[in-house]
């Protein structure tokens, strides 16, 4: 469990991380979402004590990160992949590793095979592909088996098998009641893999919201029946929020597609069109759209 409460961090006149307060439960994975530069990877830094806050409280399992007898058995973090000795080996890098954190041989070797190294161990980390470099950095994040992961960024350089093995890896964390965090600034990153979104743009928290609900939240179907008229009122108390349209279409808001061709199921109306009009992704950016800093002007 991380629990952050009015957390602050300031570089000279700039406010990264703007009193933020939320906390990252055990036994799902959480998405922490925002546009480049919105201060995820210091937040991360600040709960790995990297970066020391300057207002507010971060703590890992009931602690601060200093004080953490080990910290390597508690927290796993992946924050930048180059940070490696390109000259060593993989396995002499988290052997050096596991020696100074009195974790055995028998670990490292575990890790590798876990994270698809095990062929490579004997290679220079120098000699790796971005992906394997992701790779070794989540074996380094595995070592200690902690109870807490923080990932940042984690499928930059991955392909689509290294992207799957990724998001699949995430779950069985959860599953083990592990307490696992992921930043990305892409929704669609996070969306197949989240339980719970933490959601922040120019430092400060913007939603904290279980995965289901934003998409309930963020869901606009277009929607077209034979039977309008016996339709709505079934929407409405469905949840919906209905406007109409032009030419006998009308936009609910609030429900899923699934859930409105349930309803037109059951009150026997036959639908002639049900389309989804915004995605997560667009959701995602209609909530962030105030808070990114770099917008490329329309020419
Ligand atoms: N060491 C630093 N010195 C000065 N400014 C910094 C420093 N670290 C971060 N910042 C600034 O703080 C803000 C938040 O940066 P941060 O890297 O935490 O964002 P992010 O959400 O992780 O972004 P990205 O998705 O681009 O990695 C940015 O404006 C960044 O320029």
């Amino acid at each position: 469990m991380i629990e952050i409460t009015g957390l602050t961090k300031r570089f000279g006149a700039k406010t990264a991380v703007d009193d933020l307060t939320f906390s990252v439960e055990p036994g799902r994975v959480t998405g922490f979402l925002g546009p480049n530069g919105a201060g995820k990877s210091t937040t991360m830094r600040m709960i790995l004590g990297l970066d020391r806050p300057d207002a507010g409280t971060v703590t890992v399992n009931g602690h601060d990160y200093v004080g953490l007898a080990r910290p390597m058995h508690e927290v796993g973090a992946l924050l930048d992949a180059r940070a490696v000795h390109k000259s060593r080996t993989a396995r002499d890098h988290l052997l050096c590793l596991a020696q100074t954190n009195a974790i055995p041989a028998r670990r490292v070797d575990e890790v590798l095979e876990l994270v698809g190294l095990a062929s490579v161990a004997r290679k220079r980390a120098g000699s790796f592909s971005l992906g394997m470099g992701q790779r070794l950095g989540i074996a380094v994040a595995l070592l200690g088996d902690p109870k807490v992961l923080l990932f940042d960024e984690p499928v930059n350089g991955l392909d689509p098998e290294g992207i799957k093995w990724i998001r699949e890896l995430m779950r069985g964390l959860a599953a083990e009641n592990r307490t696992v965090l992921v930043s990305s600034h892409l929704m669609s990153e996070v969306a197949q893999t989240a339980d719970h979104l933490v959601v922040i743009g120019k430092g400060r928290l913007i939603a904290d919201i279980g995965i289901g609900e934003f998409v309930r939240q963020g869901s606009n179907v277009l929607v077209r029946a034979d039977d309008a008229e016996r339709l709505v009122p079934r929407l409405v108390e469905a949840g919906g929020t209905v406007q109409s349209g032009t030419d006998g279409s009308f936009i609910v808001t609030g429900l899923e597609a699934r859930r409105i061709g349930e309803e037109a199921l059951a009150a026997g109306v036959v639908l002639t069109e049900l389309t989804p009009q915004r995605s997560l992704e667009q959701a995602y950016m209609d909530l962030t759209r105030d808070s990114v800093e770099f917008q490329a002007s329309v020419a």
